[in-house]
């Protein structure tokens, strides 16, 4: 049997729902479906998630809600008006939304949690209510239910191991299972969403726990790109990659499939295939354990901004036993995660995800540095983007790095760290974010130009 997920693209009006039933029609194999919250039914449009975050802190900050709740009730409105669906479905919703709006606010992030997770329990509700209505045996299945139990805290849920002796049981039920992504609840009955992008988590963890034949992610592009087809053009399509190369690339910009979604698949030997819900007969792109070798040493270059540096200073740094470690207990005290700590003898810099930093916690970490490490010199830079070349076939290329350094030298970008996965089917390049689109485009010239095919 398959797990199939499908993305807000995917579900975003009455339209591309009729083409997910279709797609569910064409193969008795897919049994369990997981969705998404309605997505943007056009580039200028808003997610359903987003406008519940805004009623989410409409709420909280006591303004007006009823203009931010009629918004996402008239996008559930909308489709179930062009499905057919009565009013039944609607009341339903708007109840929903009010029983969570009325629950207790005290602790904000459950309480966004709680608001934020609606786009998806009631876009699976309106899904299995149009399946039923024409004539296919589904049930809308909540996660509580189920027994999709994460540990905390919110946002970085991850599936505890017992749920998936529990979840197998999906996929014995005669009924197509209407599932909805993003979030599940704790073994205390709280709410708690993953990251955004989740839904894909929720479709890889059902997909190892009935142990599926395949996991078909359903997006709205036909396959997984060498590059963003938002920055590069026409870039080439990947037919196959390894979880491994799917996971150092959507950790660094391949917004198409969240990059911890690959884990519960790959540890159940679960393959992916990313599809195109707009064009279901395209092969896409499939995701393994092992691939055959390709002629070309790079699979795919991602960028992603968003990136801080702490940069730590001391004379004598490679002298001072345990001052890593010192370092790194300050940041864990400060609850900051961090992605690379390239070094030099007397300095190093810790990269990390900007979004954990505020104006506060970074003076707050500037001083306990200074004073606590005695390091001369202290700073954070906030303006920093990782640009990540992937392919299993680098390991022992060699020039490769200086192929790379050649594409920098030709844009007149800096290179303002530099580090080599001890895997080697990755290497990182920081850079400041505004060169970009530039540099991206640069290193996909260099590695992908048809003349260069095979270097
Ligand atoms: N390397 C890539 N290959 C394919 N798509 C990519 C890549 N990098 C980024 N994307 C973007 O990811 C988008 C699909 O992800 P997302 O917007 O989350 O869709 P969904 O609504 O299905 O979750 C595509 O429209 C594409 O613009
Ligand atoms: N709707 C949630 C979860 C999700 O995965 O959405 P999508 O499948 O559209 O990326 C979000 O916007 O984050």
């Amino acid at each position: 049997m398959k797990v199939c997920k499908f993305g807000g693209t995917s579900v975003a009006s009455a339209q591309q729902i009729k083409k997910v039933a279709s797609i569910i029609q064409a193969d008795p194999a897919r049994r369990i479906v997981v969705v998404s919250a309605p997505g943007k039914r056009h580039s200028g449009d808003v997610k359903v998630t987003d406008l519940l975050i805004r009623l989410a802190s409409a709420a909280l900050m006591g303004d007006a809600i009823q203009q931010p709740l009629q918004a996402v009730i008239d996008r559930y409105t909308e489709i179930a008006d062009e499905l057919g669906l009565g009013q039944e479905i609607i009341d339903i919703i708007r109840g929903d939304l009010t029983e969570r709006l009325r629950a207790d606010s005290g602790q904000h992030d459950l309480y966004i949690d709680s608001i934020k997770a609606a786009g998806e329990d009631n876009s699976a509700k309106l899904i299995a209510a149009y399946f039923t209505s024409i004539g296919m045996q589904a049930d809308y299945v909540n996660p509580h239910t189920a027994g999709l139990f994460v540990n905390n805290p919110p946002e970085r849920a991850q599936a505890l191991s017992e749920s998936y002796g529990q979840l197998a049981a999906l996929a014995d039920k005669p009924s197509i299972t209407v599932f909805p992504g993003f979030f599940a609840y704790t073994k205390s009955g709280m709410l708690r969403t993953f990251d955004r992008g989740g839904s894909d988590i929720t479709g890889s963890i059902l997909a190892a726990a009935a142990k599926a034949e395949l996991y078909e992610n359903f997006t709205d592009v036909d396959c997984v790109f060498a590059a963003n087809p938002q920055v590069v053009d026409n870039p080439v399509e990947i037919e196959q990659m390894t979880y491994r190369e799917m996971r150092e690339l959507s950790y660094a910009g391949f917004a198409v499939l969240h990059d911890e979604a690959l884990m519960p698949a790959y540890r159940a030997s679960v393959p992916l295939c990313i599809r195109n819900t707009n064009n279901p007969s395209a092969p896409g792109t499939m995701i393994v354990a092992e691939r055959a070798s390709s002629p070309r040493p790079v699979t795919g270059i991602s960028a992603d901004s968003g990136f801080s540096t702490l940069y730590v200073g001391k004379y004598l740094m490679n002298r001072e036993v345990g001052f890593g470690r010192k370092l790194l207990q300050i940041l864990e005290e400060e609850e900051i995660s961090y992605e690379h700590i390239p070094s030099g003898i007397d300095n190093l810099s810790v990269i990390l995800r900007s979004h954990q930093l505020d104006d506060a916690k970074e003076q707050r970490i500037i001083e306990r540095v200074t004073n606590e490490l005695q390091a001369d010199d202290v700073h954070i830079r906030n303006d920093f983007s990782m640009i990540v070349l992937v392919g299993e076939g680098m390991h022992n290329n060699k020039g490769l790095t200086a192929r790379a350094a050649a594409a920098f030298a030709r844009t007149d970008v800096n290179i303002e760290m530099i580090n080599q996965g001890s895997s080697e089917v990755s290497l990182v390049f920081g850079i400041l974010k505004e060169d970009e689109g530039k540099i991206l485009n640069e290193l996909y010239k260099e590695f992908f130009a048809p003349a260069l095919v095979g270097q």
